[in-house]
């Protein structure tokens, strides 16, 4: 019998069109999928939980035996909105920034730009209770993504978009998560996946409606105008010129 494929993917609404196109092209992958923040991504595909990923780019040169598939991924050609560095005093004037706990490449990010791009130098600390949100203290920044941006954007005065700095910086679009394979996952699963991804991007409004997002009217202009899912020759680039600028910062993070 053959070994049925699991497949995890992020929980935030930017997998949508991929996990509708999973769920509803009409292609068996014989996999089973899971959720989860991308910490946990890349955790479980590290720790054996899963054959397919997606996966910060953060994580793809660490974990052994993996292979980038696929033509797609989560990235952003202008702003990207759900990453950002969010306070009440502008980025000159920050003691301490806290990073999102569920991420790898944004947090990586956000410290090449400090040192690159801006030439800061503030503490670095983790944010695992996000609660802290909701009562920013001053000259702190702090690092989050996903869907609770949506959440807390509009409490904060400044909001550095980290897709926007990346592109002051570089002139390069950016990759955040790509899709991975074990080695033993078969080239035809790997077809089958692009071909069920493909039919989800090309069905975004079926997908905002599917999981119910069809009352948040920011899902749409967020997934067409914000989130690019193509993993084009540009982002590649990013991707290695990340990796290579990443490898010079090795994070101490104080504990929050
Ligand atoms: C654009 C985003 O990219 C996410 C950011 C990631 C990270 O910082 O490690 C990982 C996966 C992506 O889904 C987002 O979720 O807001």
């Amino acid at each position: 019998m053959m070994m049925r494929n699991r497949i995890v993917a992020v929980s935030y609404l930017n997998t949508i069109p991929f996990i509708y196109g999973i769920e509803h092209a009409g292609i068996d992958l014989y996999a089973d999928l899971l959720l989860s923040p991308p910490r946990g991504c890349a955790s479980l595909l590290r720790d054996g939980g899963a054959e397919i990923a997606l996966i910060p780019v953060a994580a793809v040169p660490s974990i052994p035996d993996i292979r980038i598939v696929t033509p797609f991924c989560i990235g952003a050609s202008c702003s990207v909105r759900t990453v950002v560095l969010a306070a009440d005093s502008p980025l000159d004037r920050l003691d301490t920034i806290y990073l999102d706990s569920h991420s790898l490449t944004s947090v990586r990010l956000v410290r090449i730009l400090a040192s690159k791009l801006w030439g800061i130098r503030p503490e670095w600390k983790e944010l695992k209770d996000f609660s802290a949100l909701n009562a920013p203290q001053p000259r702190t920044g702090y690092l989050i993504i996903g869907d609770k941006v949506f959440d807390h954007e509009e409490k904060f005065r400044y909001r550095y978009d980290l897709a926007d700095a990346w592109r002051e910086m570089t002139g390069l679009p950016f990759a955040f998560a790509a899709w991975v394979a074990r080695s033993g996952v078969d080239d035809r699963t790997v077809e089958r996946l692009a071909e069920a991804l493909d039919y989800g991007v090309r069905h975004i409004p079926e997908a905002i409606a599917c999981y119910g997002y069809g009352d948040r009217s920011y899902a749409y202009d967020y997934l067409t105008r914000n989130i690019d899912f193509v993993f084009d020759e540009q982002k590649r680039r990013a991707t290695a010129l990340y990796w290579q600028e990443g490898r010079k910062i090795d994070p101490p993070i104080n504990p929050g």
